[in-house]
């Protein structure tokens, strides 16, 4: 009877320990079911004592209402609403107790939800002023210490910046599943949080992010699989992981294209202005003197990179795998590219290093380019991050450019010269892989398939293709880059906040502007 009482006791115990642990686990700890995901469902909602949070979070948000919009952010009442409601509540003591409990769901929670309150007192002016004329203003540059403080306290204890983040805020720390036992798939997600409407463009623009990256779990198995296969230099292994990465990344690619029709081009501008950052530190007009958080770091100005899908990471996984990352020039756009990598949970940040230094040990370009059979395959997988970055490239025009001639993106990289940069790069390497892979007739008498034989030879005439456009077309840019820096000089604008357009701003989903 004793040892029965012991030996309940003592796996009730170990229950408890085993719970402390699982609590502790980082939110972004990385499978191969999960892929990037978080470990678990994000938390939906704050605890009791962070009401005074919650209520600001759900009246922030800005609602269609008939010809007028409502919400705190459509009447710009946030930034005073902010200084009263949470002054002298003594939040940051429930927030050390979150710290100190380790529990990294709800910390991410937490994060998620001061990060959006931060954002949207920073960049409440800012928005405000391009509903009014279509133009970006200055944003708030001192941040109060009720959200200040915080943050930085969240920030630290995930190991992020303390500011909104795409992995740990926006998008992949931001959705529920309508059904929990239904799959993690668009029609079954709804969002956390938003600044403009739950059910509108903002919406579709997020969560078609999380529906992609629900397939990541399969890039990163396969890449695990072709590391291991390269480095026992397993033909069929090597091939069988290609293949599998090959449909995971068109598998993304085809949830990527349901873009157009689920977040609308015309919308996107308006809930942008958003999930701006302060950076960079030297030419941000919205931030020229970055932004003060008040009790942090002596009050020292601060600049973070805004919010942005740069710092997804199924891409630069590829990248590192396939080793395009190697070819990719010297050059300023590359540290940007280097530098988006910061923004990103530090698990993801490590592992994709970690592919990258561990795909260069095994070789894995190189183990591809001897094999007739593994080079189609390598081929085609460039295709397939070629075609992320094509149709991305068509957004940016589409939702942005065509809309905005502000040149800074959220993310603080040049609009105009960061995204044909690294498109132009992955051109190359698929125009010098395919060069190396023998001609058509040769990979008949190798005896591939004809399906992979007939995938290869349309890769090779989209390689050929798109280069020749995305050219052309960046002589274009560049014209236009010349001559607005040439009439920014003439009329001497001290700031480039972009120019006027005609942009009537309704609900979401329901503005003709296009
Ligand atoms: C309407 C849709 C989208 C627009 C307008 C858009 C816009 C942009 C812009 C302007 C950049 C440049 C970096 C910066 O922010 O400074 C960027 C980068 C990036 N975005 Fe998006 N994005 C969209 C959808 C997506 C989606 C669905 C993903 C999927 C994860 C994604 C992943 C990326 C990646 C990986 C980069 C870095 C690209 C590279 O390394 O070449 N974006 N995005």
């Amino acid at each position: 009877m004793l040892k029965t009482h012991i030996n309940a006791a003592k796996a009730a115990s170990f229950k408890l320990a085993e719970s402390a642990i699982s609590k502790s686990l980082p939110a972004f700890t990385i499978t191969r079911s999960r892929g990037f995901l978080p470990r678990e469902d994000p938390v939906q909602k704050l605890p009791t004592a962070f009401a005074p949070v919650e209520s600001l979070l759900q009246r922030m948000t800005i609602h269609a209402d008939g010809k007028q919009n409502s919400g705190l952010l459509a009447t710009g009442q946030f930034g005073d609403a902010v200084k009263h409601e949470l002054k002298g509540l003594n939040l940051e003591q429930k927030v050390d107790e979150v710290v100190l409990s380790n529990d990294q769901m709800m910390l991410s929670a937490l994060f998620r939800d001061y990060s959006f309150l931060t954002s949207a007192y920073v960049l409440e002016p800012v928005d405000l002023e391009f509903r009014k004329s279509g133009t970006y203003s200055t944003g708030r540059n001192v941040l109060p210490r009720e959200l200040a403080v915080p943050m930085k306290k969240l920030a630290d204890a995930l190991g992020h910046f303390p500011f909104m983040e795409y992995a740990s805020s926006y998008a992949l720390q931001n959705w529920a599943r309508k059904d929990p036992a239904g799959k993690i798939a668009y029609d079954n997600l709804k969002l956390i949080r938003a600044f403009e409407d739950h059910e509108g463009s903002e919406k579709g623009f997020i969560l078609v992010h999380v529906d992609m990256v629900a397939n990541s779990g399969k890039l990163i198995s396969a890449a695990e699989d072709c590391i291991s296969a390269a480095a026992t230099k397993n033909r069929s292994e090597f091939n069988a992981a290609l293949t599998q990465l090959y449909s995971a990344y068109q598998a993304i690619n085809q949830s990527m294209e349901t873009m157009w029709g689920r977040s609308k081009p015309a919308d996107y501008i308006k809930f942008r202005s958003f999930i701006f950052g302060t950076a960079p530190k030297e030419g941000n007009p919205m931030f020229p003197q970055g932004v003060i958080y008040e009790g942090v770091d002596d009050e020292r100005p601060q600049y973070f990179r805004g919010e942005s899908g740069a710092n997804d990471s199924m891409i630069p996984l590829g990248d590192n795998l396939l080793e395009i990352t190697a070819s990719l020039p010297e050059n300023e756009l590359t540290s940007v590219l280097r530098d988006f990598r910061r923004y990103r949970p530090p698990t993801q940040r490590e592992y994709i290093e970690s592919i990258e230094a561990r795909a260069r040990l095994a070789k894995v370009k190189a183990f591809a380019s001897t094999d007739a059979k593994s080079l189609a395959l390598y081929v085609l997988n460039v295709d397939q991050i070629r075609e992320f970055r094509n149709r991305h490239w068509s957004f940016t025009k589409e939702y942005i450019i065509r809309r905005s001639s502000y040149g800074i993106a959220t993310g603080g990289s040049p609009i105009l010269r960061y995204l044909p940069s690294n498109l132009a790069t992955v051109n190359t390497v698929l125009e010098e892989s395919c060069k190396a892979l023998s001609g058509t007739s040769a990979l008949v008498s190798l005896g591939l398939s004809e399906c992979l034989i007939e995938a290869v030879d349309a890769c090779r005439k989209r390689a050929e293709v798109q280069k020749r456009v995305l050219e052309a077309e960046m002589e274009v840019w560049a014209l236009v880059s010349d001559q607005k820096k040439h009439e920014a000089e003439r009329v001497r604008v001290s700031a480039d906040l972009g120019e006027q357009k005609i942009m009537q701003r309704g609900w979401v989903g329901g503005d003709g502007v296009g």
